[in-house]
C-alpha cells in the first residue's frame, strides 16, 4: 500500500472510538438453557415467576410447635407426641401442619421415653419460620437486558423458575487470512513460507469472549479475490477481520480491497505494534478491521481494536483498561529507531506489585523462565521519543484480561539485563 494523500493515521484511542461510532449491530437473540447460559448476555430483562420459599419452611434445623401452646408459659410436654403436637423441621423445608413456630433442635430434649422438653419457650410467634417469598419473590427482577450471565446468576433464574433464557446470539466473527506466504498450521512448511497462527490466537480469543469466529481459508494477495472473501464475509457476518496490514510492501493489497467494500475510517493507528491496522465500515455497519500481519501486533491490536466492538454488539459500554504508574526495572531506549517516527510503541510488560508500589519489567529483558511462563506480558508501557532511563517512572496499562500482577519480590532477582533496545 502506498502511503497516498489523505492516508489517515489515528490515535488508538481515537481510532477506536470512530470505529465503535460508525458500527451499527442488530444483535439476534436465541433462547437457551439456562443451564448452558453461563457467560452468554441477557437479551430481555428476567422477573422470578415464583416465590422461595413457596410455603413457610424452616429457618433451622428443629421441631416445629404451635405458638399458642407456649402462650402462658412452658407448656407441660409430658403427654406430647410427634406429629400432634409438634414435627421435627429441619432447614429451608416446607413446615408441615398448621405449626406456626419453630424451636431449634439445640433447645429440644427427649428423656429415655423419648418425651420430648424445651429448654427454653420461643420467644414468638413465627420465630425461625422464613416466611412465602424471603428468599425471592414472583415478580422480582432477576436480570436486566445487557448483563452477562454469571453461576451465581444462572442459579438465581433457576430460582426463579426459569428453564431457559432469552440471550444475545454469539455475534458472527470473520476472520480472512491473507498472505501468499502462509501455510495452514500442521502443514509441511515450504521454505521462505510462514504459518497462519493468527486465526488460531483470533478465534480463541473470540470464543472467550463470547463470539463466534468463522475462519475463512488462506487468501492469495490479490485484490480480486480479497475482495470476494470480503463480499461474502461482510453479508453475514457482524465484524469481520482481514489478517492483512495497510504496509507497503508490493502484495500489500488490504487496503484497496476493503476500499472497495467499506468506508475507510483510519489507514493506520499511532500505536505500534500493529501500526499498520486498519479500521473501516460498510455502508450497513459492519466493521472491517485490517489487522496487520505481524503476530506480536496481531495478539494487541485484536484486544484494543475487536474486543470492544465485541462487546458493543452485547451493547456494553467501553471500560478503559486500568492503568497504574510503575517503576521501569529495564532501560527503553528508542534512540535507534527511525527519527521522527511518530509511532508510539506498547512494550509488553510483566507487571507486578512491589513494597513500594508496582514495577514493570519489559518482557524482552526477562530471564527465560519468566518470558515462558508470562509470555504475552500483562501489561503495557507506552514509549516513545527517546524512551526511558532505568528505574523511571511510567504510566503501564493493563492487557486484557487484566490479571491481577504477581507480587514483585523474589519474582526478578535474575534479571540481569537492563536495558531493551527497541
Ligand atoms: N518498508 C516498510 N516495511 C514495513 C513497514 C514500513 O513502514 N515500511 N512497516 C512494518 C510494520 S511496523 C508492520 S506491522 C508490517 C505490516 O505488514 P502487514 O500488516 O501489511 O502484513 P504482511 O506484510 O502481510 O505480513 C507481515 C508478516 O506477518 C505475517 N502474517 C501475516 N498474516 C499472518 C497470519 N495470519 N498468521 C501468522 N503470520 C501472519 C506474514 O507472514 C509476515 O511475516 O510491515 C512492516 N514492514
Ligand atoms: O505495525 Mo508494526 O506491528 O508496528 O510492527
Amino acid at each position: 500500500m502506498q502511503e497516498a494523500k489523505g492516508h489517515i493515521w489515528l490515535t488508538r484511542e481515537d481510532a477506536r472510538a470512530r470505529v465503535l461510532e460508525a458500527s451499527r449491530f442488530s444483535p439476534r437473540v436465541e433462547r437457551i438453557a439456562v443451564a448452558q447460559s453461563v457467560g452468554r448476555v441477557c437479551a430481555a430483562d428476567v422477573a422470578s415467576r415464583q416465590s422461595l420459599p413457596n410455603a413457610p419452611s424452616s429457618r433451622w434445623d428443629g421441631v416445629a410447635v404451635r405458638y399458642d401452646d407456649f402462650a402462658a408459659g412452658m407448656p407441660d410436654t409430658s403427654g406430647w407426641r410427634e406429629g400432634r403436637e409438634y414435627a421435627f423441621s429441619n432447614t429451608g423445608i416446607g413446615i408441615r401442619g398448621d405449626y406456626d413456630t419453630v424451636v431449634r433442635i439445640e433447645e429440644v430434649s427427649f428423656d429415655a421415653e423419648g418425651r420430648i422438653s424445651f429448654a427454653a419457650a420461643p420467644a414468638q410467634r413465627g420465630a425461625l419460620v422464613m416466611p412465602v417469598g424471603a428468599t425471592l419473590e414472583e415478580g422480582e427482577p432477576l436480570a436486566r437486558t445487557g448483563q452477562t450471565i454469571t453461576p451465581e446468576l444462572a442459579a438465581l433464574l433457576a430460582g426463579g423458575g426459569w428453564a431457559e433464557v432469552d440471550v444475545y446470539a454469539r455475534p458472527r466473527v470473520a476472520f480472512i487470512p491473507s498472505g501468499n506466504e502462509l501455510v495452514d498450521a500442521g502443514r509441511e512448511l515450504p521454505l521462505g513460507k510462514n504459518v497462519e497462527t493468527n486465526s488460531l490466537m483470533a478465534a480463541a480469543k473470540l470464543r472467550a469472549w463470547g463470539a463466534e469466529p468463522l475462519v475463512r481459508p488462506i487468501v492469495a494477495d490479490d485484490v480480486g479475490l480479497l475482495v470476494e472473501a470480503l463480499c461474502e464475509a461482510v453479508e453475514d457476518c457482524d465484524i469481520v477481520i482481514l489478517n492483512g496490514g495497510s504496509s507497503k510492501g508490493t502484495d500489500d493489497c488490504a487496503v484497496p480491497a476493503i476500499e472497495r467494500v467499506a468506508r475507510v475510517l483510519c489507514h493506520a493507528v499511532l500505536m505500534g505494534p500493529g501500526a499498520h491496522t486498519s479500521l473501516s465500515v460498510t455502508s450497513e455497519g459492519v466493521p472491517v478491521i485490517g489487522l496487520s500481519g505481524p503476530s506480536g501486533g496481531a495478539e494487541c491490536t485484536i484486544d484494543w481494536y475487536v474486543k470492544p466492538l465485541v462487546d458493543r454488539y452485547f451493547g456494553l459500554g467501553f471500560n478503559e483498561p486500568p492503568k497504574v504508574r510503575a517503576r521501569l526495572l529495564a532501560a527503553l531506549d528508542l534512540s535507534q529507531r527511525s527519527s521522527g517516527s511518530k509511532v508510539k510503541m506498547a512494550v509488553r510488560c510483566l507487571l507486578a506489585r512491589s513494597s513500594d508500589g508496582f514495577v514493570a519489567a519489559p518482557m524482552g529483558v526477562l530471564p527465560e523462565s519468566l518470558r515462558l511462563q508470562y509470555r504475552g506480558g500483562n501489561a503495557f508501557v507506552f514509549a516513545s521519543g527517546v524512551g526511558f532511563a532505568l528505574g523511571e517512572e511510567a504510566e503501564a496499562e493493563l492487557r486484557y484480561p487484566y490479571a491481577f500482577p504477581p507480587r514483585a519480590e523474589g519474582l526478578f532477582d535474575d534479571l540481569e539485563s537492563h536495558a531493551l533496545v527497541l
